[in-house]
């Protein structure tokens, strides 16, 4: 990490000269040209052989796939789709996405509704705030934000909101589902806690959960946003912040707190919180919430909630079955709305998947697609802390400008400050984790490149829908090696579901169990992404380790020196 702080802020030189076709490609709009296409570098149809490990290219097509191999096009691929969504469902009109002024239209998106007495949507603002009754304070704040009319998620999904029934919404990344809960959020809270004006009981009203401290802090901003003109006390969770809400005369008068699971948890376990007064409770990235490493904490939530009029709601891109199910157990009598196709990214994602044979080969790879003109900033997945480091590293001693990184082993400082850098348009190619693959809205990221490949369908779906949002266009390149080859099948029927084009070899290749997908992306990976590095990477961990061992003499003179207080001796100083 030293050797990347040093050399990205302030060792390397960046040359305008070399670099001018870059620096342009900052001032053009998104690329022109064909939709989503699916391409597999060094494919030409054929199943490599190197990947043929169970002579699948050899094999008869399979009835299923018989469709697909017949050339199956985009349309087909989607009408094919259509008939396999068996559910009974209703309300499916399309509605028409307004874009604001500067951004692309939202293209239309076909929504299906399930459960008893859905709401008719709003087709625009204005119809929400007649039958809704929407303060004036939060329309002119909406209006700010130059949107001319809702997204689908949030034309129907507001309404159900507003009708006070809990809701299950799924629509593709992208789509503005943070707004369809908000808006009627705040509307149904009618005025701060501390106006006279509303019975708002006593203790805080409204509770969303998102994963990650960035994702929550980007929702806080959001909501801020809304909130603007109005006395609202509104709360991104941390540590700085429970503390101060330790003071009951505080968090009394605390309308909305936006928060990640743990934090919550931890001051609930304290008795430093009490949620008897929530009456709405958000989700975000509900699968995520649900999957085993929250649902523990998210459920210690839910039942804190005791007002008996608390309205619940789960909002996601993506929501597999088994999430959805312990969602809708959660929730009463709710609404489910599908945006799109269920798990299905939009088709603005140009999506492709490039072989790379072994991990080795990814950096170069890399190294000689950023070598040409490219469209930043791109945003890189690797698989770990280590290995995100390390390939910033890497891009860095290659001389790529304006690299970052951004991943949870970081300090809070650190995190804050890449996020703001990647806002402000410094980052042109920022290296992450999953920390960064849902929910985060860097408007302007045009690639996105997983160099290793994803966990599962959900994170692939997640990672690539960081660009294409809004109605823009993006693109997503996925890297392959020999050993993610068992798992390919899986992601090549997302681009298939999205209506892009698969080649047949992928096609052919068969769909992984179930038992066999836990293991997807679980391929064991070197921390150095280079594995020819020794100097770069030795020195700073040389370095880190002095440092680690600096800070435990400290420690250690710390308790000597209140030993040595105690019996009254000398303090002393440890050298570093
Ligand atoms: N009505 C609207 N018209 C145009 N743009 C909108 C509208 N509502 C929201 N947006 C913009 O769309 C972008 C995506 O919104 P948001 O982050 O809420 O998407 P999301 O559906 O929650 O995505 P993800 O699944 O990745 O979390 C944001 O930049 C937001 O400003």
């Amino acid at each position: 990490m030293e050797a990347f702080q040093l050399l990205s802020r302030g060792g390397v030189q960046f040359d305008k000269n070399r670099f001018k076709q870059d620096v342009q490609l900052f001032d053009k709009t998104s690329k022109k040209g064909g939709n989503s296409k699916a391409l597999v570098q060094n494919a030409d149809g054929q199943l490599p052989t190197q990947l043929d490990f169970f002579k699948y290219a050899q094999a008869g097509p399979s009835k299923k796939r018989k469709g697909a191999e017949a050339g199956l096009s985009h349309a087909d691929g989607l009408k094919r789709r259509k008939a396999e969504e068996s559910e009974d469902e209703e309300g499916d009109d399309a509605d028409v996405d307004m874009p604001p002024n500067s951004a692309p239209p939202i293209p239309r998106h076909k929504v299906t509704t399930k459960g008893s007495n859905v709401p008719p949507p709003a087709d625009t603002f204005e119809a929400l705030k007649e039958r809704y009754n929407v303060p004036s304070h939060l329309m002119s704040n909406l209006l700010q934000y130059g949107y001319t009319a809702p997204t689908a998620i949030q034309s129907y999904a507001s309404p159900i909101l507003l009708d006070s029934r809990d809701l299950a919404a799924i629509s593709p990344t992208g789509t503005g589902k943070t707004l369809s809960y908000l808006l009627p959020l705040m509307t149904a809270l009618g005025a701060p806690g501390s106006s006279s004006k509303i019975d708002a009981g006593v203790g805080v009203r409204a509770i969303v959960l998102a994963p990650t401290r960035e994702l929550a802090h980007q929702i806080h901003n959001e909501c801020l946003k809304l909130a603007q003109g109005r006395k609202w006390r509104i709360v991104l969770f941390s540590k700085a912040t429970a503390a101060t809400l330790a003071d009951k005369a505080v968090r009394d008068k605390v309308d909305v707190i936006i928060s990640t699971p743990l934090r919550l948890v931890a001051s609930l376990q304290s008795g430093h919180l009490t949620l008897d007064n929530v009456r709405h409770l958000v989700l975000d990235e509900a699968d995520r919430m649900l999957d085993t490493e929250f649902l523990s904490q998210v459920q210690e939530v839910v039942a804190a909630c005791t007002h008996e009029h608390v309205q619940k709601a789960v909002f996601s891109a993506t929501l597999p079955a088994g999430a959805e199910k312990i969602a809708m157990d959660m929730l009463n009598d709710p609404i489910r709305v599908v945006v799109g196709l269920k798990d299905t990214p939009l088709p603005l994602i140009a999506q492709s998947l490039t072989y790379v044979a072994d991990d080795p080969s990814k950096l170069p790879t890399l190294l000689t697609y950023l070598s040409q003109p490219y469209n930043p900033p791109v945003l890189i997945f690797a698989s770990s802390q280590p290995r995100a480091t390390s390939l910033a590293e890497e891009l860095v001693l290659h001389a790529i400008p304006n690299v970052d990184c951004l991943h949870a082993g970081m300090t809070k400082k650190e995190r804050e400050d890449a996020v703001s850098r990647m806002r402000r348009g410094e980052s042109w190619v920022m290296v992450s984790t999953e920390v960064m693959a849902r929910g985060m809205d860097f408007k302007g990221v045009r690639e996105v490149i997983n160099y290793d490949f994803p966990q599962s369908v959900q994170s692939y779906i997640h990672r690539i829908g960081r660009t294409g949002r809004a109605g823009r266009e993006g693109k997503a390149i996925t890297y392959f090696t020999d050993e993610d080859a068992p798992y390919l099948k899986s992601i090549a029927n997302v681009l298939l579901q999205s209506g892009s084009q698969v080649p047949e070899w992928i096609l052919k290749l068969p769909k992984p169990s179930k038992l066999k997908r836990k293991q997807m992306g679980k391929v064991k990976r070197a921390e150095a992404v280079n594995p020819a590095r020794r100097v770069g990477r030795g020195e700073a961990i040389k370095k880190r380790d002095m440092i680690a061992g600096s800070q435990r003499r400290k420690e250690k003179a710390g308790k000597g020196e209140k030993h040595n207080a105690d019996a009254g001796g000398e303090d002393f100083d440890m050298a570093p």
